[in-house]
């Protein structure tokens, strides 16, 4: 904050190094953002911290960039499947330095929208620096002193690394961060970790050129937990990418400007194991309310005047989700002690591999762990009409609906359009449709969604329902009624 600045609402101390406010979120990315507008519907009195970087790790150095890596290397795969069609092209020249560049240009447009926000904000609404608690009620910020009537925590995470490979691997060790500001391609990427960035990088840079090998921890292979359709994803990643499956934390070594790892060599490896949230030296013992306990209804810690929302809390660590529990942990912030309930979404998480991953609802997990009683409708796209037509049928989809009643309770896929089926999956759990609501909605000809008809079909079958009213139902005979 600038010297001499006048301070709406919030005031400062005679000697300059003590600020007061109502609240002070801790942490500016996508929940901490949300967080500020929506306790400034209450009060001018709030202070935004950031200790690094404006801008938001969805914005500069995750969803946004790795889509854009996407998006060149499904161009680069795009000509050389051209021939399936009776296309001929020449196999297609990739510009590294050239994709690189779209991918920062691109990214800092996106950033710039973001940073163009936050300067939209009063100055002194905003402090730079590392915040640490103090006590209940105060906060350490470079120096400063700050203190509030309530906190919003939304520290985001960072990416988990194993113990010694830092040390190990220096500038060779490289990290998401890392990827979006590389100015041109390397030759060849070892990359740990097969969860959801581990996989989308290791697919968008294998299609761009680059010797690639994934190494997993285990013999798991990206989100999906129904057992069938991991061993799917496996298989159809298996096909494309080399894996190297149950590698548990492998022993990279560097050698000359190389990382080794057993007999390959690599330019350097990319470690994605996981995230962890961002709760070390924020000094929270000071608060004096022991391990962070979170109601993701108030985004409340406990009864308590400290709020948490984003990936700092683990859960559902996704930007929509960041953003909505950012929402609801500012608001309850400022109102404090009257908090508010609010319902949450309906879960829905996409991965851009080729093929798409989508889970909506429920997972397979969950409903096994939880006891519930359900059925599986199934199908496969491998003879799925529109997707032979694009020849993009390889997957499958899986929807779980509870016995006796029907409704919808979650869904998992690998396959083509996963992102837009997700979609309708996860909004027809959140409205509660049975399957039959389901099947009664339109399905136009040809098209992809016709597969998921299929795999209803079988659900509404396997379910053994009494038959719908007549007079919902489209594929009834009304013909007795009718008096024809
Ligand atoms: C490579 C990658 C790809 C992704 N792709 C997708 C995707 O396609 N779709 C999707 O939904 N999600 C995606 N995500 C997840 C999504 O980016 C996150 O869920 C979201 O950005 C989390 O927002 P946040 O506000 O919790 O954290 P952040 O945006 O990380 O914000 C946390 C902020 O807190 C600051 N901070 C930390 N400690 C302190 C402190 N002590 N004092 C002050 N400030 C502090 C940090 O500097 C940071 O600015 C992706 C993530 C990655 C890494
Ligand atoms: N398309 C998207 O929406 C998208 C894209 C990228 C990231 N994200 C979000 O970011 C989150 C983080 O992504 P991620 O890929 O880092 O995490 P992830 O949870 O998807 O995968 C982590 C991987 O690391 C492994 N792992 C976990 N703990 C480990 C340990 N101690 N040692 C070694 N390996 C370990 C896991 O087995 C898994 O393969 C995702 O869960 C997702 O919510 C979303």
């Amino acid at each position: 904050m600038g010297p001499g600045l006048s301070l709406p609402g919030l005031s400062k101390d005679r000697l300059m190094t003590s600020l007061s406010c109502d609240v002070a979120i801790i942490g500016a990315g996508t929940a901490g953002m949300a967080a500020y507008r929506a306790a400034r519907v209450h009060t001018e009195r709030v202070l935004l911290i950031e200790a690094t970087h404006y801008g938001t790790t969805c914005a500069r150095v995750g969803c946004m960039p790795s889509k854009l890596l996407i998006a060149a290397a499904d161009a680069a795969q795009a000509v050389r499947e051209a021939h399936r069609f009776g296309v001929q092209a020449e196999a297609p020249r990739v510009d590294g330095r050239a994709v690189m560049q779209r991918v920062r240009s691109e990214r800092d447009r996106f950033v710039g929208f973001v940073l163009d926000t936050v300067r939209g904000w009063p100055e002194a609404t905003r402090l730079f620096g590392r915040a640490r608690f103090t006590g209940p009620n105060t906060l350490d910020v470079a120096g400063q002193r700050v203190e509030a009537k309530s906190f919003v925590i939304a520290t985001g995470s960072h990416t988990r690394i194993p113990a010694g490979w830092r040390e190990r691997l220096g500038a060779k060790l490289l990290i998401n961060e890392d990827v979006f500001d590389w100015q041109d391609l390397p030759r060849s990427l070892a990359v740990y970790g097969a969860g959801v960035i581990g996989l989308e990088l290791a697919l968008a840079l294998r299609r761009l050129g680059v010797r690639v090998r994934l190494f997993a921890r285990s013999e798991r292979v990206g989100p999906l937990t129904d057992p069938e359709l991991q061993a799917l994803a496996r298989r159809l990643f298996a096909d494309e990418l080399p894996l190297t499956l149950n590698a548990g934390v492998p022993d990279p070594v560097l050698d000359g400007d190389q990382v080794r790892i057993g007999d390959e060599r690599f330019d350097a490896m990319l470690c994605a194991a996981g995230r962890e949230p961002n709760l070390d030296g924020l000094g929270l013992q000071a608060l004096g309310l022991g391990k962070p306990q979170l109601d993701r209804h108030t985004g409340q810690w406990g009864d308590s005047h400290v709020f948490i929302a984003g990936d700092v809390t683990d859960d559902r660590p996704l930007l929509h989700e960041a953003a909505d529990a950012g929402r609801i942990a500012g608001d309850n912030a400022a109102r404090w002690p009257r908090v508010h309930r609010r319902p949450r979404r309906a879960p829905l998480a996409v991965v851009f591999s080729d093929p798409q991953i989508a889970l909506a609802g429920a997972s397979h997990a969950e409903l096994t762990a939880a006891g519930r009683a359900f059925d599986t409708g199934r199908v496969s796209f491998a003879d799925q009409g529109r997707s032979r037509v694009m020849l993009v049928n390889r997957g499958g989809l899986h929807v779980y609906a509870e016995r006796g009643t029907g409704r919808l309770l979650g869904a998992e896929m690998i396959g083509p359009a996963a992102e837009h089926l997700g979609h309708l999956l996860a909004w027809s759990v959140q409205r509660g449709d049975t399957v039959q609501q389901m099947l009664d909605s339109p399905f136009y000809h040809p098209v992809v969604e016709e597969g998921l008809r299929t795999a209803l079909r079988q659900l509404q079958s396997d379910l053994h329902l009494p038959p719908p009213p007549i007079e919902t139902c489209l594929d009834c005979d009304t013909s007795a009624e009718a008096g024809a």
